[in-house]
């Protein structure tokens, strides 16, 4: 089964819950690394469960959430092998998967988007990486961490 790990700050509790839903639904298996309801905890420290997790293998991505999204992405790309997309529609969503590869993707639990959030995820998932002039680039990206 495909597997996807998740985590989330007491900023985004119900927007975690919608996705691992919606990700289940799709068919994967969901490792929820987040916090529940009355929970609460330190963006950067969920970035980093849920990254280093995701660095071990086996999983397609992963999704990290924060109230605005900015704070969790921020400290996910400062994990080496990480390229975390914060995106804000499904347009995003589709093209950082085609052009960057993207292995993260982060939402806010407060932010007001312009579709389903599960939509934009939806978007993600049903694209693929490019490559051709795109893999340049990201091995760049990823040559920026040395
Ligand atoms: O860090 C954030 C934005 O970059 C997130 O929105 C966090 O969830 C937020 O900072 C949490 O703030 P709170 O006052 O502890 O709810």
């Amino acid at each position: 089964m495909k597997k996807v790990v998740i985590a989330n700050d007491h900023g985004a509790v119900e927007m975690k819950d919608e996705i691992v839903n919606f990700l289940k639904q799709k068919g994967f298996e969901v490792n929820d690394l987040g916090l529940a309801e009355g929970e609460s905890a330190d963006y950067p420290d969920m970035a980093e469960l849920a990254c280093k997790e995701y660095l071990k293998g086996g999983y397609e991505f992963a999704v990290v959430l924060c109230g605005t999204g900015i704070g969790i992405s921020i400290s996910a790309n400062k994990i080496k092998g990480i390229r975390c997309a914060l995106v804000q529609n499904s347009y995003a969503a589709e093209m950082t998967k085609r052009h960057n590869n993207a292995n993260v993707i982060a939402f806010g639990g407060r932010v007001d988007y312009p579709e389903k959030v599960t939509d934009i995820l939806e978007a993600y998932l049903n694209a693929e990486f490019e490559g051709g002039r795109h893999e340049r680039r990201v091995e760049k990206i990823m040559s920026l961490e040395k």
